[in-house]
């Protein structure tokens, strides 16, 4: 019998309800000793407080404040030695981890997974990583998603992929505040996050409550699948195209091995039809023939980073050696383009399908075209 302490990560952004979840928690936790990790962005922890004062916090549960802020390796490592020390301790049978609202949700998981303490203390032999758990703030979402007049807001941009990264890396999604929303927006919605999340347990919560037994002790994470997955998550080879569930929401991939026109696509960014609401994947633009560009569009935020190099712009012997390490290369590749490509999944609601990929393609580079460097949007990007 495996006698580690199970550890669920709670994640959800700024205001979702994690604090709320774990409070629930300590109420229904019956004769479990409960480990609670907190980690809050603000000089005042005031999710410590308000856990503190909790009357269901009692004294055989534990409390661990962290103090370093968000993303910092000392807080990584602070995390690691808290966890291995709490697991270690004997005096807990769970351990919940509440992790700050902005940081990457894998982050954590990678932590406990695999993370060791400050004096090398491999945190599995104590620990294992046993659910990630999502909230998701239903009503923020409903804001900041839902296509509107197809203007992006820039403001969103950070909080969405953050969001996003959450619901796509998680075990068991929570989607709470469902008291602020009509049936009608419910349904939606969930329609929308499915699709970006088909595989963890859906739930829809107020005030996050949930049975204990659905976050806590579910065995559901699955390490070899679920973290490799995710690093893999920019390769959207294995992703087909979906049938609408219902109210209108489906998805289809867009590949080509031809690259963009960038003054082309450019301009149709500025006329992002509104009924994509997530579109996430790789590009190639003609005046920059080695770059990768990856995509993420969430809602109303747009972003369009370079990430790396295409293989086929290596030298002879370095692409004989990405074979080697690369899972999946040789499927990909291309006689003439190498692994150069544009593959963009798109998630939405009534998308004109066939418009858009005519839209699309109109933005291909065409034999004739020539266009200067200098002219280039995604230029500034390029370092
Ligand atoms: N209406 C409504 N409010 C909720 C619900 N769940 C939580 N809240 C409220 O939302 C606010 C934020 O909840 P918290 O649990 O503090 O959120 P958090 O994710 O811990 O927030 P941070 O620690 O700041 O990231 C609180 O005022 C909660 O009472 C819900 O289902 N419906």
């Amino acid at each position: 019998m495996d006698k580690r302490v199970a550890v669920t990560v709670i994640s959800g952004y700024l205001g979702a309800g994690k604090t709320t979840l774990i409070l629930h928690l300590l109420k229904c936790k019956e004769d479990k000793r409960i480990g609670i990790i907190v980690n809050d962005m603000a000089a005042v922890n005031v999710d410590k407080k308000l856990i503190e004062r909790s009357p269901y916090f009692s004294k055989a549960d534990k409390l661990v404040p962290l103090t370093h802020g968000s993303i910092s390796g000392k807080l990584q490592q602070q995390l690691a030695d808290a966890v291995y020390q709490l697991a270690a301790s004997g005096e807990v049978d769970v351990i919940l981890i509440e992790s700050s609202g902005i940081v990457q949700p894998d982050m954590v998981a990678k932590i406990i997974a695999r993370g060791e303490t400050t004096d090398g203390q491999a945190l599995s032999k104590r620990c294992r990583l046993d659910t990630n758990v999502t909230i998701v703030d239903g009503f923020r979402v409903l804001h900041q998603f839902m296509p509107g007049d197809g203007a992006y807001n820039q403001d969103f941009t950070q909080s969405n992929q953050l969001i996003i990264n959450q619901i796509e890396f998680c075990d068991v999604l929570l989607f709470n505040k469902t008291d602020l929303l009509t049936t009608e927006q419910r349904q939606y919605l969930e329609q929308f996050v499915r699709q970006l999340q088909p595989s963890a347990i859906f739930i829809e919560t107020k005030f996050a409550v949930v049975p204990v037994n659905q976050v806590i002790n579910t065995h559901l994470f699955d390490e070899l699948h679920e973290l490799e997955a995710y690093d893999r998550s920019g390769d959207l080879s294995h992703f087909s195209s979906s049938h609408d569930l219902g109210f209108g929401i489906d998805s289809f991939v867009y590949r080509r091995r031809r690259p963009f026109n960038p003054l082309r696509f450019d301009a149709w960014l500025d006329h992002w039809p509104p009924a994509i609401t997530r579109c996430k994947g790789v590009m190639w633009v003609m005046t920059q023939p080695n770059r990768v560009f990856t995509i993420s569009q969430a809602g109303r935020a747009m972003d369009i980073i370079p990430s790396g190099y295409w293989i086929a712009s290596m030298k002879d012997w370095e692409i004989q050696k990405m074979f080697t390490v690369r899972k999946g290369l040789k499927k990909i590749w291309d006689a003439r383009f190498g692994d150069r490509m544009i593959e963009l999944v798109l998630i939405g609601q009534h998308m004109n399908q066939q418009q858009i990929i005519q839209q699309l393609d109109n933005c291909l580079m065409r034999d004739d075209d020539v266009v200067d460097i200098k002219s280039d949007p995604f230029r500034l990007q390029h370092k």
